[in-house]
């Protein structure tokens, strides 16, 4: 006979491969339900993106067969529950992640876009913060340029802002409440002040995950939001030249500071190779090979995809709906795979004991 000890047991064999350990022990297992020879159960994975998700239910499906029998139906629920960094700075956001440059333009907009629509497709609660002062492109990409967001008052005599919802996510643009021809006069203190009112006057609601894209290098509103803000990670976003990866190791280094002390969750690569439309198998390495992993290597932090250049991400970003967006490109498919990577990064640091 099947009983909900012997499921356990069998379950207890399979092991969260990021986390190290077993999926009971980490009471990943719910809601077990047997009917004769059929057993139902859920497994609540750390995030909805999760890259392992096929493995694992695979694995749960062998360790039935294995520890009770080849002939119990299985049928193996997978939902999740989105984990939490530490020090959570704003109660109903549970993970900040910021998406960093050492240089502007190499697409760090882009990836923070396509990150951010990348969760939402997978189910979570996503908000979107362009925090980039000197030149906010998240508008554009979004197709939102004209958008107002409202400021609705609050019974506290405060005023809440009303992020704009855009394909599922919410978003807010430093360039929302700027002259887009006009430069930007504001100096360090009034920018941060400026971003800072992003997080704190907004009414996010709940966000699984709250990505920023920051301005590029290393300056005032990175050192003030990563001090007021605990984050749960940053994306550093890298093109494979020379001077490119110089600025990016200065990024790193800052990020890893004492005083600022955030995980790097990761390097991404874009403008990695050019591949015409017309003749996708073509790669041709313009700017060199192999730059952004040996940069992670050297860093000891994880790699966290490639990024080709390719016409339609550009299109799609000037377009206003990011290629993400496009469930047919396979450009889609390169950004989905970095969302899931930074997802499963974010997991892993969260379930670090607290000294780590
Ligand atoms: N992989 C890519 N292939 C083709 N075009 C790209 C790619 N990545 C980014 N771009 C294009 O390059 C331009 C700059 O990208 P983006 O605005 O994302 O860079 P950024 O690093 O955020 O720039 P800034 O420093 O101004 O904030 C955009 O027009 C974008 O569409």
């Amino acid at each position: 006979m099947i009983t909900k000890e012997k499921v356990l047991h069998a379950l207890s064999h399979v092991e969260e491969p990021d986390l190290k350990k077993d999926l009971v022990t980490l009471n990943m297992i719910e809601d077990i339900v047997i009917e004769g020879n059929h057993v139902t159960f859920t497994v609540i994975l750390t995030t909805p993106a999760c890259p392992l998700k096929d493995l694992i239910e695979n694995a749960c499906r062998n360790a039935i067969a294995h520890f009770i029998s080849p002939d119990v139906k299985v049928d193996v629920k997978m939902t999740s529950r989105v984990t939490t960094q530490k020090n959570q700075p704003l109660h109903n956001i549970s993970n900040i992640i910021v998406v960093a440059s050492g240089k502007g333009g190499v697409g760090k907009s882009t990836v923070s876009s396509n990150i951010a629509l990348g969760l939402a497709k997978k189910g979570a609660k996503v908000g979107l913060i362009d925090a980039d002062i000197y030149g906010p492109s998240i508008p554009i990409m979004f197709g939102v340029e004209d958008a107002k967001p409202e400021a609705i008052p609050t019974p506290e005599g405060k005023t809440r802002i009303q992020p704009i919802e855009k394909y599922g996510i919410k978003l807010l643009s430093i360039g929302f409440f700027t002259d887009p021809e006009q430069p930007i006069p504001w100096r360090g203190p009034m920018a941060s002040n400026a971003v800072k009112q992003l997080f704190n006057d907004a009414d996010w609601g709940d966000l699984d995950y709250l990505v920023v894209d920051l301005p590029p290098g290393t300056g005032d509103i990175h050192i003030t939001l990563a001090q007021t803000y605990p984050v749960a990670g940053a994306v550093i976003v890298t093109t494979p030249q020379k001077v490119a990866m110089a600025d990016t190791k200065k990024g790193i280094g800052m990020f890893m500071m004492n005083a600022i002390n955030v995980p790097i969750l990761g390097i991404v690569e874009n403008m990695s190779y050019f591949t015409p439309a017309e003749l996708p198998e073509n790669k041709y390495y313009i700017f060199g090979k192999g730059g952004g992993k040996s940069l992670a290597e050297k860093f000891d932090v994880p790699f966290l995809g490639e990024i080709p250049m390719v016409q339609s991400i550009s299109e799609a970003g000037d377009g206003g709906e990011p290629v993400i967006l496009q469930d047919n490109n396979p450009m889609s498919v390169a950004f989905m795979n970095v969302a899931e990577r930074v997802a499963q990064q974010v997991a892993i640091h969260n379930a670090k004991p607290a000294s780590v």
